[in-house]
């Protein structure tokens, strides 16, 4: 039965009330397991994803109705694509869509429950113990027992449930027959042929930065740590690096600073001296949103959010914010700690609930990230110029700012974002890279954990303290692969937000170098931005790029690494310099990784 435009556009605005709603209870559902960890709250959490999934495949079936060949109205026939692409949804085994569901809750709860013993005696949750252990420590072995600790606790015991969740999901995903493997789908929402070559492509003209960057690190931590620690193969020790995993290394800056004397910041110090609540972490980030002429919270974020781990029962501590679909209920999940990192991580979060709270107006469907990138990049992208020394004195958690000749203070500075900002490139990209291979049937259950080495030794440069082997699930101790969460979403953000923060200090007429820009208080540079993000997922994402870039002299629709390369120019210059005076071979041999038992 063909339909035309007009009962498609009936059909639509039902459809838009109903998937809204459907939206809302299993959010509700979803938060009461995530900040209740209980049989109860996940086998609840499990029915409305059932629930859920049937609404999908019914809408589904029900837009099938109308022939798209015969829809000219671009918008409409992009809404009813949107309604028909449902994912696993399409298959129509409930049994198996309960059982993967079962699986990524169990796998969860599995990590959000884990407690790392360092001994017989003390076991310890994540967050805030072990990462602060991994943070501060400068104890070599106290190091290797919290970052072995971890993975006996975690990824060991996800290991077992791994292998059917991939199958069942690849069962479900390719039953309609759209998509190779669940890789494929994950890939699909960046509705490009060329996603995984581009993304590649990107990767590698940022391995110069990267190796230089890793060469000075690794030259310092030797001075600290001893050479002995230190393998001919060129690797650094995973566990050294102040981050669970290897992808932030901003807590050895005292470490590894260039010029030390200059010291600059401590935020965490100055949150602790200056009595900061976590309330006020929060209303500092609003501050920064607002005042760029975005959005201040809705009143429920404040009431309903969960922004402190609570004493009395599991919670799933990873961060997250969350969009209840009825344009009014918005809220962060996160055990906030007083703490830099946890400071940046609230900006984070609130960045996804701005993203949220632009496009709450658009039709249901049209309310996520142009792209998955695209909403970690606004995540992101206010830490640009929250984490400059001018935005840290200007709201008093820096007392002294590098002067503009100081370069010694300005190397500092560019060094310190760089331990974040490209530390995190490779651990970024390779994340997906295995579970891609995993979804593609390339790397079987008997090497999940050799591949993840190969990729961590070969394209971080790091290696495990202890051995390794296929008895260990390593990839399970990052909270994404139990989670389900894609992660290439990040090396996109990390990449992209480079871009966007050049062409809002562009047209905000900011004057300076592009590290040293701070959009605080700027309006138009404020405009700029929400002018992409009321676009959701309207249009492909190349418009919405070209919408923050255009009339700069970066204006494109696609993905480039050039503003974050421009950003880091006078660093890279640096660590080029310094390597070649302390003779430093760059990178590491990608293809031999230390302590890594062959089966
Ligand atoms: O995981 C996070 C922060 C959590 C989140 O905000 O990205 C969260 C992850 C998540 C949790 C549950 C389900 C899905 C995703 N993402 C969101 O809350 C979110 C994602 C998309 C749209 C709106 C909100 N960051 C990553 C990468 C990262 C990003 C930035 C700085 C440092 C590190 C990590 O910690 O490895
Ligand atoms: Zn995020």
């Amino acid at each position: 039965l063909v339909l035309d435009e007009a009962a498609a556009i009936t059909y639509l605005e039902e459809y838009d009330r109903l998937a809204a709603d459907m939206s809302y209870q299993y959010a509700e559902a979803a938060w009461k397991y995530e900040t209740n960890i209980t049989e109860e709250t996940l086998a609840n959490m499990t029915e409305w994803s059932l629930k859920r999934s049937d609404f999908n495949y019914r809408e589904a079936k029900n837009a099938s109705r109308f022939d798209l060949s015969k829809i000219n109205n671009q918008n409409i026939s992009r809404l009813l694509r949107k309604v028909m692409d449902i994912g696993t949804a399409a298959f129509p085994d409930t049994v198996k869509l309960e059982k993967i569901s079962d699986l990524e809750g169990e796998m969860t709860s599995i990590y959000s429950r884990a407690r790392g013993c360092l001994n017989t005696t003390t076991c310890l949750p994540l967050e805030p113990d072990l990462v602060d252990i991994i943070a501060n420590s400068r104890n070599y072995a106290e190091l290797t027992a919290a970052w072995k600790g971890w993975r006996d606790a975690s990824g060991r015991n996800i290991k077992k449930l791994y292998p059917e969740y991939v199958s069942l999901l690849n069962e479900a995903i390719t039953f309609e027959g759209k998509y190779k493997d669940m890789g494929d789908y994950y890939r699909s929402s960046y509705e490009s042929p060329t996603f995984e070559n581009d993304v590649k492509a990107l990767f590698l003209e940022l391995a110069p930065l990267y190796e230089n960057l890793h060469a000075y690190v690794r030259r310092r931590l030797k001075e600290h740590y001893g050479a002995d620690k230190f393998p001919s193969t060129g690797h650094i020790p995973a566990h050294i690096l102040g981050n669970m995993w290897a992808q932030d290394w901003t807590n050895i800056y005292d470490l590894v600073a260039p010029y030390p004397d200059k010291r600059t910041v401590d935020i965490t110090k100055a949150l602790i001296d200056q009595n900061y609540t976590i309330i006020r972490m929060y209303k500092v980030a609003e501050d920064f949103f607002s005042s760029i002429g975005l959005y201040k919270m809705p009143h429920l974020f404040w009431e309903k959010s969960l922004l402190v781990k609570p004493v009395n029962r599991e919670v799933v501590c990873h961060a997250s914010a969350w969009d209840f679909s009825n344009k009014r209920d918005f809220r962060i999940k996160q055990c906030t700690a007083l703490t830099e990192e946890h400071l940046l991580t609230v900006h984070h979060e609130m960045g996804h609930i701005i993203y949220y709270l632009a496009y709450k107006d658009l039709p249901y469907l049209y309310r996520e990230g142009a792209n998955p990138g695209f909403h970690e990049g606004m995540a992101d992208i206010v830490t640009l110029s929250f984490q400059t020394p001018e935005h840290m004195k200007k709201i008093g958690l820096l007392d002294a700012i590098p002067g503009q000749n100081d370069t010694e203070g300005d190397i500092n500075f560019l060094f310190r974002m760089a331990l974040s900002k490209a530390a995190f490139l490779p651990f970024g990209y390779l994340v997906d890279q295995w579970r891609w291979s995993v979804f593609r049937g390339e790397t079987k259950p008997e090497r999940y954990n050799e591949k993840w080495w190969d990729l961590r030794c070969d394209f971080q440069g790091i290696y495990p303290p202890v051995e390794r082997s296929n008895a260990d699930f390593d990839p399970g101790a990052k909270y994404h692969i139990p989670g389900g969460t894609p992660y290439i979403s990040y090396f996109v953000s990390f990449v992209a937000q480079f871009q966007w923060h050049k062409a809002l200090c562009k047209v905000a007429n900011i004057a300076g170098p592009l590290h040293r820009c701070d959009i605080y208080s700027n309006t138009i540079a404020g405009a700029r931005l929400n002018d992409m993000l009321k676009m959701g997922s309207s249009r492909p994402w190349g418009e919405a790029m070209l919408k923050i870039t255009s009339g700069t002299s970066g204006q494109t629709d696609k993905l480039s690494v050039a503003p974050l390369l421009e950003y880091f120019d006078p660093l890279i210059k640096w660590l080029q310099e310094n390597n070649k005076k302390y003779n430093e071979i760059l990178g590491w041999d990608k293809k031999n990784c230390p302590n890594f038992l062959s089966p």
